[in-house]
């Protein structure tokens, strides 16, 4: 058994993981990062980038079929679904260098490839190495959590691990789910030419605003998904080649392979953590503010920590705990200013308080302005008019945004740069966006807050009359 005795001991190179132990590194901590599985964890290898990239060439397929309104004639593309797949495994390439174990040890970051385990308050032991660290990082992530679906386990299924690896395009595709995950494969593999049906529990992206989910339910039931919402599966069977979906009201769907889209369970099972004394909350690791669990030695982040699962979040804590474990600076984790996308087409955006939430926080005080993209000239010119943009505003201050059409994802960005630090509608009526862009947008919501006050005040045209008087 080899010990080490770093100042920082770090579980998992995920997007949390790895972004601590450079972050760390590169301050002249020394710092041991141990990961059991692939480095880059599963945004690089099974979730974000994967998804994106198979997106990417869906995008391009979709293109060839929907070009009438451009003069372009519309052709049925020929797709090689294992060429797609070998697109999406460049992209994984193409990162991973930025992920790999040369690049960490080049930081000098210590690098075990192991399952690590807690082994007592203090102590990590992973392969033949026991890491004695100042302070620990839980950054061991998630993995898929299928229902409890009679015969679920039996007949098999896909999870995002297993489904970019599918070489051969499945005719019939079946999803349990319809969160982002659910809806992204959706329309990924309509437009690569499967027939996909989207069985729902409860209702499509429900965790977003329902007037945008709304959008990007029928803009894939337009291209030919079939998203069933308030749907219960009763069994599942695999059948020969068929896995065969009974559903409560007595049909029985059939399909040629089915992913399980259904939420994420933190992984947190094998780590030892009664040995750490570090206690679980109802999703993951128990975690405070400033993200140290009941062992102050021991900090969680990303989706180990059981909050919300985005890579951006896991490596906002990152910083944080580089803050607090390095510098010993007091440290609270922001939820509010934490933007969200879901990347179909048209895409979903979401930082701060939805209209409804914000309406239960602040009653009469919110004001909610909106921009359509249809008096957008930039989605004017390039015929992308569906989907519009609210913002809660509040005492001249914006408290949450929402965005779903083109580009959303990216258009979030200046919204949650204005509620983290605090800036007032006023400032993004103030700055001058590109002609013509999507990035007017946010200048029309500004514009919206402002006209009533500017236009319908008997103040400004008499100011306006006596300035004109005085020559
Ligand atoms: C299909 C899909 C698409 C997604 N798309 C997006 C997106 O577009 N945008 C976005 O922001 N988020 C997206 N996410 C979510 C995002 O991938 C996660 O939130 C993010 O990866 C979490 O980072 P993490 O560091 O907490 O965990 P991970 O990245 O999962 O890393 C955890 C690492 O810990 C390792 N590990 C676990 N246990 C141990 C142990 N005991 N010892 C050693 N190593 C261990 C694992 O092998 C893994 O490598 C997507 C997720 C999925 C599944
Ligand atoms: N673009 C992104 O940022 C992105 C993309 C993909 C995933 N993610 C992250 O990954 C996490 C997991 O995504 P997800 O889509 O798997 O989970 P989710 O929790 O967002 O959605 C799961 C859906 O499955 C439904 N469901 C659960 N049990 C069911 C059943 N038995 N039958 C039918 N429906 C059922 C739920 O009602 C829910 O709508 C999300 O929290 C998200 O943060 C992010």
């Amino acid at each position: 058994m080899t010990i080490v005795e770093p100042d920082l001991c770090v579980i998992g190179a995920g997007s949390g993981g790895l972004s601590v132990a450079a972050g760390a590194a590169q301050m002249g901590a020394s710092v041991v990062l141990i990961e059991g599985a692939e480095m880059g964890g599963d945004c690089l290898n099974h979730g974000c980038v994967p998804s994106k990239a198979l997106l990417a060439a869906a995008k391009a397929a979709h293109a060839m079929s929907a070009g009438a309104q451009f003069g372009v004639h519309p052709v049925a593309p020929e797709i090689d679904f294992a060429a797609a797949k070998d697109y999406v495994r460049s992209a994984i390439d193409a990162i991973a260098p930025h992920d790999s174990e040369e690049r960490f040890t080049g930081l000098g970051v210590t690098v075990i490839r192991a399952m690590a385990r807690f082994t007592s308050p203090r102590e990590v032991e992973a392969g033949e190495n026991r890491i004695r660290a100042r302070r620990f990082v839980i950054a061991t992530g998630s993995r898929p959590a299928a229902p409890p679906i009679t015969g679920l386990e039996e007949a098999g299924y896909l999870t995002n691990e297993t489904i970019f690896g599918l070489r051969d395009r499945p005719a019939r595709l079946a999803i349990i789910g319809a969160g982002p995950i659910g809806l992204e494969m959706a329309q990924a593999h309509r437009r690569l030419g499967c027939e996909v049906t989207v069985l729902e529990a409860a209702t499509a992206l429900s965790r977003e605003d329902p007037e945008l989910s709304a959008v990007v339910v029928s803009a894939l039931r337009a291209e030919g998904v079939e998203i069933r919402e308030g749907a219960t599966i009763s069994a599942v069977d695999r059948v020969g080649n068929e896995t065969l979906l009974r559903l409560k009201d007595g049909e029985t769907l059939r399909a040629d392979a089915l992913l399980v889209a259904t939420g994420r369970r933190a992984e947190i099972d094998d780590l030892g953590l009664e040995a750490a004394g570090v206690e679980r909350s109802k999703t993951g690791v128990k975690v405070d503010k400033g993200l140290r669990t009941t062992n102050r030695r021991i900090y969680a982040i990303g989706d180990a920590a059981g909050g919300a699962q985005f890579t951006h979040l896991a490596a906002y804590q990152a910083g944080l705990v580089i803050r607090s474990a390095l510098f010993r600076l007091p440290v609270q984790a922001r939820s509010d200013m934490i933007p969200r996308a879901t990347f179909t087409d048209p895409e979903l955006a979401q930082v701060g308080l939805t209209e409804t939430d914000a309406r239960e926080k602040h009653g009469a005080a919110l004001e909610v302005h909106r921009a359509e993209y249809g008096a957008n000239d930039r989605a004017l010119t390039e015929n992308r008019t569906a989907g519009f943009s609210k913002v809660m505003i509040v005492r001249g201050r914006p408290v949450g945004a929402s965005i779903v059409g083109a580009h959303a994802g990216d258009l979030i960005s200046i919204w949650a740069l204005a509620i983290s630090k605090g800036l007032k509608i006023g400032d993004v009526a103030g700055f001058v966006a590109p002609y013509p862009t999507y990035g007017e947008l946010a200048k029309s919501v500004a514009s919206a807050y402002f006209a009533p006050r500017l236009f319908q005040s008997n103040l400004i045209p008499w100011v306006v009359r006596l300035l004109a008087k005085l020559g």
